[in-house]
This record gives C-alpha cells, structure tokens and sequence, in this order.
C-alpha cells in the first residue's frame, strides 16, 4: 500500500473560529480556558477532516495560535529574558513576543516578524545570543497535541520544525551583532534528541521534521551539520521514522548530502521543484541509506488548483518503477497552511469554478486518491475520471479565455517598454507643466480609512444604500482629503484612496480574469488573514478603473492630483496565479491592462501617476539563480504598465517594508520618474545604499514612519532630511512618509503632514542655494 501523507492543515477554522477566539482573548472577553477549547476543538476537527479523506498520516503539532516559529522558541527555552522575566502565563509571554504588551506595569516591544520564505505567511524570528539557554519546555506543544490526539482516537505524525532551519531563521540580538545563531546548533540539538525521546516513549512512530532551508543557497556548506544533527535525532528515535520534509523549491545541489541522510524519508517539493524530480530521483536511488524513502509533494500546498491526478500518478510511478511501493509516499506539497480551509463554505462561485478549485480539505482526498490509485487503480475509478473531466475542462477554458490578450502581449515590442524620451528630457518637459519646488511634498496615497468609511461600504455593499448615495460620500471624503492637502501646504496631492477596499482586490473586482471568493481566508500573521483574488483567466482591463475619482479629485483643485494604481507585479503577488502559464505571461497580461489605464489618466489630464509595487521583492525567487529571470520580467511589465505616457506626465512608484538595496539596480530599470520608499522604520538603513550607488532619478526616502500613532517633530523630520542629503543630491530629493496613512486617525497625519511640510520649508531655505 502506498502511503499518503498531509504535511500541516490550515489552523484557522473552518470560520475563523481561531480568529474570533484569539482576539476575544486579547480584548479580555474570553478566559485562557475557552480560548484552549476552541483552539482543542479546531485540531481535533482538523484531525478528522484528514482522516475522513483516508489520508494514512495524519500531522499534529502544526496547530498555532499565532506561529509556529514563535512555538518553537517557547518550545526550545529561547524567550528573551525581558519577557521570560516579566511574570506572565506562557500563552501571555507568547503573545507578548508577538505583539507587544503594555498593561499592568509591564510594557513590552513586539518582536520583530518576517516573512515565511516566499509566502505570504509570516513569523517572529528568534532573536538568540551567547545568553540563550536552551531547555525543553516541560509539557511541550508537540507532545501535548500528540497526547491529545491519540486520546480522541487519532495517531498523528508529529511536525517539528528541524534545529539547523530554526537557527537560520533567527538572527542576533540586538547587543550581540556578530554572534551566528547555527552556533548554537550543538546546544540545540540535544532538546530536540529529548523531545523525539519523549514523542516516541508516549507511542509516536513517525516524527515530521522540517528543513526548509535546504531549498536555499545558504545551506550548501553546511551538509556536515545536517548529516551529523539526523544521525543524533534517528538514533533518539529508535524504531520510529523520520521524514525530513524540504519545500517551496528545488534542493539543487543540497540534494548531493541530503540523500545521504540517515532518515526514514526524505519529502520533495514537486510543485514549487517540479523540475528537481529527475535529479532527485536519482540521487536517491545511489544513496547510501539503502532504505531511503521519497515523498512526493504532489499536491500544491501554496495554490487552489484542482490536481490534475494523471500527471501526478504518472510521476509517482516512475518513482514506484525506481524506488519500489514502499519507498514511496505521496504528500501535499508543503503544509496546507497556506490555502484556504474548504471549497464547502463559496455559495457564489458558479459550478464551472467551483470545479477547478481544490482548497485544503479537497487536498486531503486528493492526496488519498493519488494514493490509492497507486495500489489499485481500480479502486477509485470513478475519482479518476471524475478528476479527468474537470482537468479537461479547465484546459478547454483557458484555451478559449481570451486570444486577444495573448495576440496584444504576443504583439509587444522593444518600444513598447520604453518612454519617449530618457529621463533628463522628461524632467524638462514635466517642468513646464508643473514647475515644483525645490524638496516637492506630496503623500503615499491613502487617507485614513475611518469607521465612516467602513460603514459606508459595508452597507453598499450590503445594498442598504445605494450607488449615488455611495458616490455621493466618496466624493465628500475625496474633497475632504483635497482640501486638507492643499490647507497643510503639500505640493501633489492625491485624492486618499476612500474607495478601495484593498489595493490589490480594488483592482481585480475591475480587471477581467480575477474571481473572488467569500470566505477563502489564509493567515497572513497572527490573527490577520487575507482573501487573495484568484487569476483564472487572460488578464484584460474592460473600462477605467480609477480615472473618474482621480479627475474628480484633480477639478477641485490647482495643484496637481497624482493617480493611484497597484503595479502588475504586486497585484500578482498578493493574488493566487494561473497553474497552466508562467507568473511572467500573467504579469505582462496585467502591465498591459494597467498601461490601458495609465494612458487614461493622462488624457483625462492627470499629471501625476505612481505605480505601486511595494511586493516586488516579496515575488523574488528564493534561490539566487533564478533572480535574474524573475526582476527582467517584473521590471518589463512594470515598464509596460508606465511607459505609454508623454514626456510631460509623471510616473511615480513606491516600495516598503522589505530589503530593497540588494535590487536597487533593477528599481533604477523601472524608469519611474520619482520613487517613494519606506526608510524611516527601518532607521533609515537605506540610504547605505546611495553611497555607492548614483540613483539617476529623483527619490522621497520616507521621513516618518505610519505604522506609529507617534507624531514626529517637524525637528526629527529635518534632522531625517539632513541625514538623506548626506547621500542623496539636493535637487533630487522628495519629501514624503514611509507608505500610505490609511491606518492613521486624522488628527496624527493632520500634524504628522503639518510638520512634514514645515521640515520642507526649513529645507529650501537650508540648502536652496546649492540645488
Ligand atoms: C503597501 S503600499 C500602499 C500604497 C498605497 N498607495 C497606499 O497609500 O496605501
Ligand atoms: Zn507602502
């Protein structure tokens, strides 16, 4: 019989009963006690929606009430002393390293988070030191659930974050810069020897253990450390198995020692590393652990995509050919974490999509039916040709989705990618329609999204009110925002985004080729969950999308109104993309879609347009041989989206919140005429990058950050300034926040905005003789 396996289910709830019960126990509505119900309730249902598919191995251990790093670092003894020390329950510590705490005395900073490798997911990293003193917590999570799996009937495989890939994930503490935390690994190890004792003597016979890292380049020399931690951790084991579970991409040459590994199983990405399999395959056949098994991740675990079973069972058995039935498993991808919980809860879908889609519930069964299809095809027969069919379909859909996007794309050439003129003319010609000041002002974009304006859309969207009344109130709040800029003294204004909802699904509820879902939710950090518009079809634009607010905007007033649109690459970021063709088709489809709309705002006489791709170093594959593929197409279509315009309109872009100095060569290519970009939260570690490198453009460094209710002095502002102007030449510079204000309440950005234009003016009459 060949096995099948689930790697991790989403841990959210069916209907976000995980939210609801982790934030009704921040706001002091619910005890530890019933938050531990809901939280017990919600894994045993998971346990049984996996076992019901007729999956074999069923995880535990990847429930979390906020992360699974986080739980590991509580797991392993590695709390900072400040908040081990601060007298809480483990679960209050717990969330006090993920967001903070200040009450009753104790006033505690959220530690840092970071993005989950390439997904949207996100974790608080280890923050570790000479200092750090690892332990196995007594009554571990993993063991815990294991416990009470088995208690409710359920043998589980407990999931394990692996000790190498826990360390590469955290970093040093602040007051211990150069220590490296994979020091730390032989102090490391010896918990997890206990904890896989431990798991085992209470029945475990299968232990998951993750190294993700071993998809990445980082991890190449340190092949000695992993052979030498697994040989430590199968022998704890005893009888019981190991798998080493890899994903979201290819192990390249990792795979050289992790098929030497001394574990029961080793389990591939075969969505995200589809081409690895050859390679792999091979490897592991010359292993030197003769008993090697292989699991293939056959089901996506980070898209929505029906499996198509043929494929997937023709894969399995050039493995069975290979390696034999029992050498090989067939498993999700990578955890399940990162799809919604299930189709069952979409009323608004029409059957045809309903059909294409398989969220984690359906993956479940899908795993199971590759699975037994292996062993005997006979018995799922109907399953086969039911999938068939629905596969067929799906093909038959996107062929005939919409050829004359593809004849537009497939039309592209070199000129299209290119404004008029070079930057310098440009510059010349936006002169005489606007001259700006030396230092111009101007914001990110959005206003604050006050109760006002939720409550409008909701009953809008609810029909409780109607779509002039509706307008009717976006055009108050647009001429609110305008006046108030043009009050404060800001120098381009913008109309403060009222209308949108999200900045991607604004978008993609007006694009052609998106479908939305009601309750397709997946944690994106804690108790915050996103539900990403689907890319089904060729991507078209059938009407103007902004154009009537911003020139609405733009006729209250003289000075100059910017546009606001998503940038191609970070509407396809933030979205689940089409299976059957590349990210880069789809980008270009959308940068074409998007270039229609730029071209419009311009004849609509909108001087300003700013682009915004803030995701675009979030789409970055992870191994570095792949970059350069990756930032050609995502500045192509980006420069599809914006060089339609004359020499005469301004194209603006704004990025934040992720390292952008190892691509600012490719931030260069995009060939905006202005960039903002988020510098204060960070310290303004950014402008390290401007003393090696000449930005030829002009560029606002963000002078505060939005993310604080905290109004910085017009004093701290000028002071940022000063400092920017040490790297950045005067007649380049603009002034503006860190990212939009939509989380702020007005009267922060009413002051944060007054002090901002203050520091300009100090500027000009500062520096304005050496422009
Ligand atoms: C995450 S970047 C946000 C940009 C958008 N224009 C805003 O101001 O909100
Ligand atoms: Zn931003």
């Amino acid at each position: 019989m060949v096995q099948s396996a689930v790697l991790g289910f989403p841990r959210i709830g069916p209907k976000r009963e995980i939210k609801k019960a982790v934030e009704a126990y921040w706001s002091d509505k619910i005890d530890a006690a019933e938050l531990e119900k809901t939280a017990k309730e919600i894994r045993l249902l998971n346990y049984k929606t996996i076992s019901d598919a007729g999956v074999n191995v069923i995880p535990s251990g990847d429930f979390s009430l906020y992360d699974h790093v986080l739980d590991t670092t509580v797991m392993v003894g590695a709390v900072p002393k400040r908040y081990s020390s601060a007298g809480l329950s483990q679960l209050d510590m717990m969330f006090a390293m993920a967001r903070g705490r200040q009450r009753d005395g104790v006033d505690l900073e959220a530690q840092e988070m970071t993005k989950w490798f390439d997904s949207n997911l996100h974790y608080i990293r280890p923050e570790l030191s000479n200092d750090t003193q690892f332990s196995l917590t007594k009554d571990s999570k993993p063991i815990a659930f294991y416990k009470e799996a088995k208690a409710a009937g359920y043998e589980t495989r407990p999931v394990l974050l692996g000790p190498v890939s826990y360390l590469l994930l955290g970093k040093a503490a602040r007051d211990s810069k150069s220590y490296e935390p994979i020091s730390a690994l032989d102090q490391l190890v010896p918990v997890y020897e206990q904890l896989v004792k431990e798991l085992v003597q209470e029945g475990a016979k299968e232990i998951q253990i993750d190294e993700p890292t071993l998809v990445l380049d980082s991890t190449s020399k340190l092949g000695e450390k992993f052979a030498s931690t697994y040989e430590k951790l199968v022998k704890a084991a005893g009888d019981a198995k190991i798998t080493v579970a890899t994903y979201f991409e290819r192990l390249d040459s990792n795979v050289d020692f992790a098929k030497d590994l001394p574990v029961h199983a080793l389990h591939i990405d075969l969505d995200r590393g589809a081409s690895q399999f050859d390679a792999v395959l091979k490897a592991v056949k010359s292993s030197k652990n003769s008993k090697l098994a292989l699991s293939l991740g056959l089901v996506s675990g980070r898209n929505i995509w029906k499996n198509d079973f043929a494929a997937s069972i023709k894969t399995a058995k050039t493995a069975i050919d290979a390696l034999g039935q029992d050498r090989v498993i067939i498993a999700t991808s990578a955890s399940l974490v990162h799809c919604p919980v299930t189709l069952k809860n979409e009323s608004k879908l029409t059957d045809e999509q309903r059909d294409w889609f398989s969220f984690a519930t359906e993956k479940c069964s899908e795993v199971a039916v590759i699975a037994k299809a292996l062993s005997d095809e006979s018995s799922v027969k109907s399953e086969l040709e039911t999938n068939a069919k629905s596969i067929k379909a799906r093909r038959d859909f996107e062929q005939n989705s919409d050829s004359a996007v593809r004849d537009r794309l497939a039309a592209v050439t070199e000129k299209d990618y290119e404004r008029q003129s070079p930057f310098p003319k440009r510059l010349a010609a936006q002169n005489e329609v606007h001259k700006l000041p030396l230092f111009p002002t101007t914001t990110i974009g959005s206003f604050p999204q006050t109760k006002e304006i939720r409550t409008a859309r909701s009953k809008f969207t609810k029909k409780e009110i109607s779509s002039e009344e509706y307008d009717k109130f976006i055009a108050k709040e647009i001429e609110h925002v305008v006046r108030f800029q043009e009050k404060v003294g800001l120098d381009i204004l913008v109309h403060g985004e009222p209308e949108r909802n999200d900045m991607v699904q604004y978008f993609g509820e007006r694009l052609k080729g998106f479908v939305f879902t009601e309750n397709a939710w997946v944690q994106s950090f804690g108790s915050r969950y996103v539900r990403p518009p689907i890319v089904v079809s060729d991507i078209s634009r059938p009407a103007p999308m902004t154009v009537q607010w911003s020139s609405y905007a733009q006729s209250l007033t003289k000075a100059p109104v910017k546009g606001m649109l998503t940038g191609p690459v970070t509407c396809l970021a933030w979205s689940y993309p089409r299976a059957d063709v590349s990210k880069e088709v789809q980008c270009k489809q959308l940068g074409l879609a998007l270039r229609d709309e730029v071209v419009d705002l311009e004849k609509a006489g909108i001087f300003a347009i700013q682009v915004d791709e803030p995701a675009i170093r979030e789409l970055m594959p992870l191994r570095r041989s792949d970059w350069d593929a990756y930032l050609t197409w995502a500045v192509d279509s980006f420069r599809l989206a914006t060089a339609g315009v004359k020499d005469s309109t301004q194209t603006h872009s704004h990025f934040c919140y992720s390292d952008f100095n190892d691509i600012f060569q490719h931030i260069q290519k995009l060939d905006a005429d202005v960039i903002s970009i988020e510098a204060s939260k960070s310290d303004l570690k950014l402008l390290n990058i401007f003393e090696t490198f000449q930005y030829q453009q002009e560029i606002g460094p963000g002078v505060f950050d939005i993310h604080s209710p905290r109004v910085p002095s017009q004093k701290e502002i000028q002071e940022r300034i000063a400092a920017m102007l040490k790297t950045i030449e005067v007649k380049k510079l603009f002034i503006n926040p860190d990212c939009g204000l939509k989380t702020r309440q007005w009267q922060e950005v009413e002051q944060q905005l007054a002090n901002l234009v203050g520091a300009a003016k100090w500027a000009r009459e500062e520096y304005g003789n050496k422009a």
